[in-house]
């Protein structure tokens, strides 16, 4: 834990908690903001810095998959806080008032957990006045609203009506993903913040690491008597938002593909709020009458090769998505969970913290503008998962893959390269800890701006403080023009976080190369 991050209010609590000093009302941080601009990356931050705080978390979700359970890890995390699990479906926070949301916020006040307080995360298109009335009604203070602004993509999606109905009553906006926007980017968003929220404070952040009685106001949570844990009582509740209409449904071998969307002109039961929202973004956008969300779930391994060939060339050339999620499973690397992110300006991460901890299986939700876009990714992406296609699905070429390992291992910058499964090359920068330069800075920055130029797809590795990369070459990949591409978004990478992060760069850079 950060020395700054907890604040005499907080000790005060904790102190007077022990003391077994009874308090009042259940304070809730409400966490909005548009789709991946960072608002479970914040959940995480505070649950990993949250100390001996009771946190409840409360997650709703646009997709009709409880992806972000699985983002969260919300298993692992309640195992190691020595709680469990509950995930919800259907219902939603901002549309159904009588809902599941009211009554989950009901367990969390009734939970014998006596958490000492709620984050809430809403869904990326909702808005967030609507989740007020409910914590009113279950007797939770709303301490404060915080938006999550990807200060990188703002500008463009500010078409977009939901994007500024979030920013309209907020305490606190948390301009995150600075590193990768420019200056004037950053500049710019936060002259429209100021406008569109009359003032709110602005603080400028990284993947949301900001100190914590920032976003959690200490001085209103009450002081709570000491009880005996009931770990049958959830800690983190997936909650799943929308009731959708599912308008395809493939069953491909123990390859589930369902599509669902909220469509205001399909949809007859949606509630009157949430026809709001849709008729708003009638007006706000550009693309089609409404959003909607589509859920790939696969028992078959995918191809990373053909992942990379044609989902993601798809993907990218896609115009409505706004948002892509998931946990990829790949016949090239079987052992490791990928997790998938797309978010804000094109920006494509996979990364695998590890190994699997239950039945592999891929789960991707992609949320956009087009239903007839995500149709067709739906249909892509079941023909990679029919299990005879895994066979046939191993085209890396091992030559090429030789050929790129050579060159990444004359280059001093990077670590010694291997070959796993013949055509899939694992390299990687070398941090250097001791001057403050960690693997997973650079090597998170270089998939990055690689993945972001379209042509490339690195995935992750991540193990302790080990960050390699991985690179699969196939048969028409010319491996002369990816190793000029990555060397030079290498040199970029390091430029950029010497300048960053150290004063003294010409010693980093000159470490570094
Ligand atoms: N480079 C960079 N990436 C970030 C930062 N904050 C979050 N991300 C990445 O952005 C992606 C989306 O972050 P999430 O926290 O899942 O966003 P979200 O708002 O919860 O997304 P939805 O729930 O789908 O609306 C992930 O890949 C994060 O790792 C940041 O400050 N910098």
């Amino acid at each position: 834990m950060y020395g700054n991050e907890m604040s005499i209010a907080y000790e005060n609590r904790v102190f007077n908690r022990r003391s077994g000093l009874s308090g009042g009302r259940m304070g809730c941080t409400l966490v909005t903001g548009f789709l991946g601009s960072g608002k479970t990356t914040l959940l995480k931050h505070i649950l990993n810095h949250r100390a001996d705080l009771r946190v409840a978390v409360l997650v709703n979700e646009f997709a009709d998959s409880d992806v972000d359970s699985l983002l969260l890890n919300s298993t692992n995390l309640n195992a190691s806080f020595n709680l469990s699990t509950v995930s919800l479906t259907h219902g939603c926070g901002c549309c159904d008032v009588r809902g599941p949301f009211r009554e989950s916020l009901q367990r969390v006040v009734d939970s014998k957990h006596n958490f000492d307080c709620l984050l809430v995360e809403t869904s990326g298109l909702a808005e967030p006045d609507k989740f007020i009335a409910d914590l009113e009604a279950v007797g939770i203070h709303l301490d404060m609203t915080i938006a999550v602004v990807d200060a990188e993509s703002l500008q463009k999606i500010l078409s977009i009506d939901i994007v500024k109905l979030q920013l309209q009553h907020v305490d606190l906006v948390l301009l995150n993903k600075c590193d990768l926007a420019t200056l004037g980017q950053i500049s710019d968003a936060e002259d429209i913040i100021e406008e569109l929220t009359g003032g709110a404070k602005i603080v400028r952040s990284q993947f949301c690491k900001v100190p914590l009685d920032l976003v959690l106001d200490f001085g209103k949570i009450e002081a709570q008597p000491e009880v005996k844990e009931d770990v049958s009582v959830p800690a983190i509740l997936s909650h799943e938002a929308l009731p959708k209409m599912t308008f395809q449904v493939a069953n491909i071998g123990n390859t589930y593909v369902g599509v669902s969307s909220y469509d205001q002109a399909d949809d007859q039961s949606a509630v009157a709020s949430k026809k709001r929202v849709s008729n708003e973004m009638q007006r706000g956008s550009s693309h089609g009458e409404s959003f909607s969300s589509s859920t790939f779930e696969s028992e078959t391994p995918l191809s990373l090769a053909v992942f990379q060939s044609t989902i993601l060339m798809s993907i990218r050339s896609m115009h409505g998505l706004l948002r892509a999620k998931g946990i990829l499973w790949f016949v090239e690397d079987r052992d490791s969970r990928f997790v998938f992110q797309w978010s804000g300006v094109k920006r494509v991460e996979a990364v695998s913290g590890g190994p699997w901890e239950s039945a592999p299986k891929s789960c991707l939700v992609l949320i956009g503008t087009d239903k007839s876009e995500l149709e067709s990714i739906h249909l892509q992406l079941s023909k990679l998962a029919e299990p005879h296609k895994e066979i046939a699905s191993c085209i890396g070429s091992k030559e090429s893959a030789q050929n790129f390992s050579m060159k990444v291992a004359a280059d001093g910058r990077f670590k010694d390269p291997c070959l796993k499964q013949e055509s899939l090359v694992v390299f990687g920068l070398k941090g250097s800890p001791s001057r403050g330069i960690k693997e997973s800075q650079l090597n998170g920055a270089l998939m990055r701006v690689v993945n972001g130029k379209g042509s490339i797809f690195l995935t992750a590795v991540t193990s302790g403080l080990d960050y390699d990369l991985q690179i699969l070459l196939d048969e028409d990949s010319d491996p002369d023009e990816t190793w000029n591409e990555i060397r030079t978004a290498a040199g970029a990478v390091i430029s950029k976080i010497c300048k960053n992060f150290c004063p003294c760069r010409s010693d980093l850079t000159a470490h570094v190369h």
